[in-house]
């Protein structure tokens, strides 16, 4: 895949969801200053959301932040976003950041859990320290957002939280703490999703391929060549684009979702059913794209860049 060519014009939303879908909702995105997240942020305000972006970093808050509001200038939309930072491995942190938001905007009807992540390593070589930093980000951190969102404000008023997995189905070789921890998180999305069943409270998941192209994923691996060749490998012949997860949020916040609960949607081109190297497919063209571009050549199909 090349990477010198920009595949994508500069960021034009067009949702496949309805205008207005979201009007007078608030959602927290963590990790929505970047990346994934940042897709999801500027979908959901596109869609109407008043959204709060939360991560540890302030200055990729403010980077983040600062070229949201520029689009959200530009494109002519009128949304609220609001920035707070946040490690979600901190347990004070989190309830400020839950009872932030909910004295501010009046109310909670979204959580997005996106802030995660890891790093690459053998597990033998893994620390305790390097171990727990990656379980309490993804898996605890995931549980005491779910915990507070819910405890703070949705066991009364209902709403709707989507969680993030990955492609850990068969295990996750190099990543067995971020893979072990991801496992948890559908297991505890399930077990939300039952018992919060009766509060209005809808809990699923994502788990993205290891396939959806975002510079600061590559950035995190010090090698933003690192999803180069991983299509070849996924039955639809190519990697995945943020619009492609964001759609699969924006679907699950959904009033369409409203009977979906404890499910974890995989987004990953048929790759984590793809287990049979004895009988590979034969060769074929890329499946075409969804973007947020109107309208792409010929060569987006070849090759999918983010620019989110
Ligand atoms: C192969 C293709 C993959 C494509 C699929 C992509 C999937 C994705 O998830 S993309 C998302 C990418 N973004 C991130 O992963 C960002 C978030 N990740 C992190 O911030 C770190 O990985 C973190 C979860 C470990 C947290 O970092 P930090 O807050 O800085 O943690 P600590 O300072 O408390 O250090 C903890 C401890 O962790 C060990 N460690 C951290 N980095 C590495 C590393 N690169 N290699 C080996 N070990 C590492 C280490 O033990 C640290 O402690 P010290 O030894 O005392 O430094
Ligand atoms: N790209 C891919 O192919 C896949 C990604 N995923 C998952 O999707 C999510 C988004 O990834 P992506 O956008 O690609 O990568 P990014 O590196 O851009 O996103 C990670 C985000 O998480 C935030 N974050 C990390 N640790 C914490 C923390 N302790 N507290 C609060 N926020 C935190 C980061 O912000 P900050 O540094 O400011 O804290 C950053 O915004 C992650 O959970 C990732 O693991 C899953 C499968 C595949």
């Amino acid at each position: 895949m090349s990477t010198s060519k920009s595949y994508y014009k500069p960021l034009n939303i067009s949702s496949v969801f309805r205008p207005g879908l979201f009007e007078n909702r608030v959602a927290i995105v963590t990790g929505g200053a970047t990346g994934i997240g940042k897709g999801i942020t500027k979908e959901l305000l596109f869609l109407g959301c008043t959204v709060v972006i939360a991560s540890r970093k302030a200055d990729r808050l403010a980077d983040g932040a600062e070229e949201i509001r520029n689009w959200l200038a530009n494109t002519g939309q009128r949304a609220t976003l609001h920035v707070v930072q946040c490690n979600v491995r901190n347990e004070d942190e989190v309830k400020k950041l839950i009872s932030t938001t909910v004295q501010k905007f009046g109310k909670l009807d979204f959580l997005i859990n996106n802030g995660g992540g890891q790093f690459l390593s053998p597990t033998a070589d893994i620390r305790l320290k390097g171990w727990n930093a990656v379980v309490e980000t993804n898996l605890t951190g995931t549980f005491l957002l779910c915990r507070e969102a819910y405890n703070q404000w949705m066991k009364e008023h209902g709403g709707t939280i989507v969680n993030m997995a990955m492609d850990m189905w068969k295990g996750y070789p190099y990543m067995g703490h971020s893979g072990a921890a991801r496992a948890g998180v559908v297991n505890l999305t399930k077990t939300l999703g039952v018992e919060w069943a009766q509060s209005n409270v809808r809990v699923n998941a994502v788990a993205p391929g290891s396939s959806i192209v975002s510079p600061t994923a590559a950035a995190n691996y010090g090698n933003v060549s690192i999803f180069d060749g991983v299509g070849e490998n996924i039955p639809m012949k190519r990697t995945g684009t943020v619009e492609e997860v964001c759609s699969a949020v924006c679907f699950l916040l959904s009033p369409g979702a409203a009977f979906i609960t404890g499910e974890t949607i995989r987004i990953d081109g048929g790759h984590s059913y793809y287990i049979t190297p004895n009988f590979r497919l034969p060769d074929s063209k890329p499946t075409d794209v969804y973007s947020w571009q109107s309208k792409f050549d010929a060569d987006a199909a070849k090759g999918p860049q983010s620019k989110l």
